[in-house]
């Protein structure tokens, strides 16, 4: 099989060596008709386009997305072509859930503590948000649900609130899909109406994709609302986002929420896996992608205050802060959109939580620790 890749995908070579013939890279915007004319087995990430376009000379026999989102492929285009198509859901969620907790300890620095009587409003419940409610409520911290499609699906399965009541709660996170058709489009979902309900002092943290947040409505809204704390990792549009609006946010970074290590590699084993569904005959045992990686860090907490050691415990892992530092910096650039692409591309070794391990004493701190997901030795 002749293998084309965006050259952001890692372990290419560890999961499809096998049984490729050939394996060539591109950058993913620059993936072409002509590119793709020459290949069997077509690997992206979300900044190629999967449409009609791009597959108007050839049908590779496969196609993967090694993403959670979907929004840059053209799923019903690859149906009517019988193009079998696999993304990998899930890969990075806990990735997203350690942003999240990264950026709102950051924003509650001079406290963490203060995070334990906030209320925390996720919208989208999937396997981001799912895990990351899991994890709030584990620390201890008072979560709101919004998700409509959910809500109609399994009533029962949690008391889930309007999007309206959603607004209204200390911390605000966005973790739905870019959709713009169907019963719960999310395109835009939080416009000028919606931000206008946020509380005094929220914080408004958005993970999913841009433009589910209206950039044109934040700029309405935060010279009016300082109060307002902004974590943004994703745009409208990027690459070339609306600087504009970065002296205005808490915490900038360039779509790298879900970029740890172990996110990136279980994408592309997953993509393995489901070639495997789709043709038996490639089948064969994957190897596991802890032999690809490096050990994990583990880290010394000496801090008896719980919500003190968690803050450093999470920061020792990943480093928010350095991660907004670099994105001003890249995004001064004379070429941002080509900045943004160079930020992503040479992006930091970033593990997960759920990874470390963290040697910390009898104490409150343990079952905080534990709580947040790190392994805990007893
Ligand atoms: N910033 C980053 O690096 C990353 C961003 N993402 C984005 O996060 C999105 C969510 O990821 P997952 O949770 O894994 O997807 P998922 O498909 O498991 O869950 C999405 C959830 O959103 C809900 N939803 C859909 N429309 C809604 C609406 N109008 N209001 C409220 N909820 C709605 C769905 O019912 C579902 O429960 C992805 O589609 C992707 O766009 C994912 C990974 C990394
Ligand atoms: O998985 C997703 O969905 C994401 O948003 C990815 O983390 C984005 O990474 P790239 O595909 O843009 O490298």
């Amino acid at each position: 099989m002749r293998i084309l890749a965006d050259e952001n995908i890692p372990g290419v070579e560890a999961y499809f060596g096998d049984i490729a013939t050939a394996i060539s890279y591109a950058p993913g915007r620059a993936i072409n008709t002509a590119q793709v004319a020459a290949c069997d087995l077509l690997l992206v990430r979300s900044v190629t386009p999967v449409n009609a376009s791009l597959l108007q000379q050839h049908r590779p026999q496969f196609i993967g997305s090694a993403t959670i989102g979907i929004d840059h492929i053209d799923v019903e285009c690859l149906a009517k072509q019988q193009i079998p198509f696999a993304h990998a859901p899930g890969c990075n969620a806990d990735a997203v859930g350690d942003y999240v907790l990264a950026a709102l300890l950051y924003v509650h620095a001079d406290a963490p503590q203060r995070l334990a009587d906030k209320t925390v409003s996720v919208i989208g419940a999937g396997n981001v948000g799912g895990r990351l409610v899991k994890r709030l409520r584990a620390l201890g911290i008072t979560v709101r649900v919004c998700d409509p499609p959910r809500a109609e699906q399994t009533p029962e399965a949690e008391a889930f609130v309007t999007l309206a009541d959603a607004m209204q709660a200390d911390v605000v996170c966005v973790h739905t899909p870019l959709t713009g058709e169907g019963a719960h489009p999310t395109r835009q979902l939080i416009s000028d109406s919606m931000l206008s309900l946020l509380p005094q002092n929220a914080v408004l943290l958005n993970a999913g994709r841009g433009a589910v947040v209206s950039a044109g409505a934040l700029e309405r809204f935060l010279p009016q609302r300082p109060d307002v704390q902004v974590v943004l990792d994703v745009w409208e549009p990027e690459p070339d986002i609306p600087r504009i609006l970065l002296p205005q946010v808490r915490l900038a970074t360039g779509h790298i929420a879900g970029y740890s290590l172990e996110g990136k590699w279980r994408g592309t084993q997953m993509l393995r896996a489901a070639l495997n569904r789709v043709y038996p005959e490639y089948d064969r045992p994957l190897p596991d992608m802890a032999t690809f990686l490096p050990p994990a860090p583990r880290i010394v907490v000496l801090d008896d205050d719980p919500w003190q050691a968690l803050y450093d415990s999470v920061e020792a892992v990943y480093d928010i802060a350095q991660d907004d530092r670099r994105f001003r910096l890249a995004m001064r650039a004379e070429e941002p959109a080509r900045a943004f692409d160079q930020y992503r591309k040479t992006y930091v070794q970033r593990r997960e939580i759920q990874q470390c391990r963290v040697l910390v004493q009898e104490s409150p701190a343990r079952p905080l620790l534990r709580a947040a997901g790190f392994q805990i030795p007893s």
